[in-house]
């Protein structure tokens, strides 16, 4: 049962939190924990800490709870025995998956499978979902300059285990970062390490791949009184992943392109459906995969079940990426990215049963309560409020965007963007913040327009107290 509002008790964090996080440094480098939780008294859209407080929550975990804390369905998703032996017995998914396992994966990932896809693979994490759609790109651009061939030369098996071309050949991915912005983020792992351009402490001291970054857009708010400033930046940023592919066709040829349909931890930098339709002409012109990296934007909060479904495409990307909020990670395909031999995309888990036991309570629920037609309604009333907040402070917020609850507004400067996060947690809401000088919501599907009221009532309560 949802607590009625927000409730703080202590500075924040409180004793109990500094205390655990005390302990946990004995332990491991844990300066990234913000509270420790208390899952028990945690309920639907609050947050509840060690020390009592109750915060509502439009960070979600880094965006990666779709259905709040301790929602019915999933606490009741274990209850067969079937679904208990799946939590215990955990396969080696790609030698030994249980007998129930196809139809699991299709009628619960193909049912939700972004239009026109038909063929997934399940991994660990987000990280790991990008990392294997890169080798999936990178077998069928290879299996394609072979003429089709899927044997290998002894050169080939030789130079592979040297980590030298031609086995291991000099092939990239590209990625994008807007010139004055923070970029995209896809993982922490070497090869999505890569084509991860948000923050430079995710990156030093790690050796990385030297691959090309294209421009992403970066546009002036709102939208519809710079449409000409920002078709000027889809037409520079477009020109831009052209001159890549011509730049890096001799040195480290492109065999994919990775973007989000909206860079979410690059400062919630969106681009125009026209600007991916022409991305993916470029793509297919140029033989180089489009994955399209739904981790964060993926099951539901844009107000569809996967962002680039606003994009209207005229054909699905070839491979899309997700994690998060579908609770486990995985990466839906086109036929042709099919490995033409086993073992070569693969892991020891491949993925987790019970996630998708957990997950198929998400999609049921999802549907009988209308949750993505909720996620539109909520984010309207969330987004005019922002408006309207914008306009009564405009030099501290500006730039209000987004889909569905996927939302963000700007902060005049990232010294102000750090005091309303921190601000806005003492007075009871769990926020996030992302880029240079965003702050960004990612609330769970079930976050109403009562909450969203709620959220606006403290915000504006914190921008006047700043
Ligand atoms: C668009 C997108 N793609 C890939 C990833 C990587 O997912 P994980 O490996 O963290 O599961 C993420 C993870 N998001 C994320 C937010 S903060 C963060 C971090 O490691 O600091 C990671 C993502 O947002």
């Amino acid at each position: 049962q949802e607590p009625p509002g927000p409730l703080i008790k202590t500075e924040i964090p409180g004793p109990k939190s500094k205390q655990l996080l005390k302990e946990m440094m004995d332990i491991q480098q844990c300066g990234s924990v913000q509270l420790f939780a208390n899952l028990e008294k945690s309920a639907g859209n609050y947050f509840a800490d060690a020390d009592g407080n109750l915060f509502l929550d439009v960070y979600t975990q880094i965006s990666s709870i779709p259905l709040g804390y301790n929602h019915p369905a999933l606490l009741n998703a274990f209850r067969s025995d079937s679904e208990v032996r799946a939590l215990v017995n955990r396969p080696a998914l790609g030698v030994f998956p249980s007998d129930d396992w196809p139809k699991k994966l299709r009628d619960v990932l193909l049912s939700v499978a972004p239009p026109g896809l038909q063929h997934v693979m399940t991994m660990m994490c987000g990280a790991c979902s990008n990392e294997n759609a890169f080798k999936a790109a990178f077998i069928l651009y290879c299996t394609r300059k072979r003429g089709g061939k899927t044997t290998f030369t002894d050169e080939e098996m030789k130079t592979a285990l040297l980590n030298i071309p031609p086995g291991a050949p000099d092939l990239s991915i590209m990625s994008f970062k807007g010139l004055n912005s923070s970029g995209a983020f896809h993982g922490r792992t070497f090869g999505s390490l890569a084509t991860t351009k948000s923050k430079a402490i995710h990156k030093l001291d790690f050796p990385s791949f030297e691959w090309p970054v294209a421009r992403f857009p970066e546009y002036k708010y709102p939208l519809e009184e710079f449409r000409r400033e920002n078709e000027q930046q889809d037409k520079e940023c477009l020109a831009d992943v052209e001159e890549q592919f011509d730049r890096w066709e001799k040195k480290r040829p492109i065999a994919g392109v990775i973007i989000e349909p909206i860079q979410a931890e690059g400062g919630d930098n969106h681009a125009s459906p026209e600007f991916f339709q022409e991305l993916q002409k470029i793509c297919k012109r140029r033989g180089a995969a489009l994955i399209i990296d739904e981790v964060q934007t993926g099951c539901g909060p844009t107000g569809k079940m996967w962002c680039h479904e606003h994009f209207n495409l005229p054909s699905p990307p070839d491979l899309v990426t997700f994690s998060k909020k579908m609770l486990t990670g995985g990466f839906y395909f086109k036929p042709e990215y099919l490995s033409p031999q086993p073992l070569r995309i693969f892991n020891t888990w491949m993925g987790d049963p019970s996630k998708l036991v957990m997950l198929e309570q998400v999609i049921k629920v999802m549907k009988t309560e209308r949750l993505l037609q909720l996620v539109e309604e909520t984010g309207k009333v969330l987004k005019s409020g922002l408006h309207a907040l914008e306009t009564e402070f405009p030099f501290m917020i500006n730039s209000v965007r987004g889909r569905g609850t996927f939302l963000a507004f700007d902060a005049a400067t990232p010294e102000l963007q750090d005091k309303i996060v921190k601000t806005l947690k003492q007075n009871g809401v769990l926020g996030g913040a992302c880029g240079i000088c965003t702050i960004r919501l990612r609330p769970a599907l079930i976050f109403r327009p009562k909450h969203a009221e709620l959220f606006l009532e403290i915000l504006r309560n914190t921008l006047r107290q700043l």
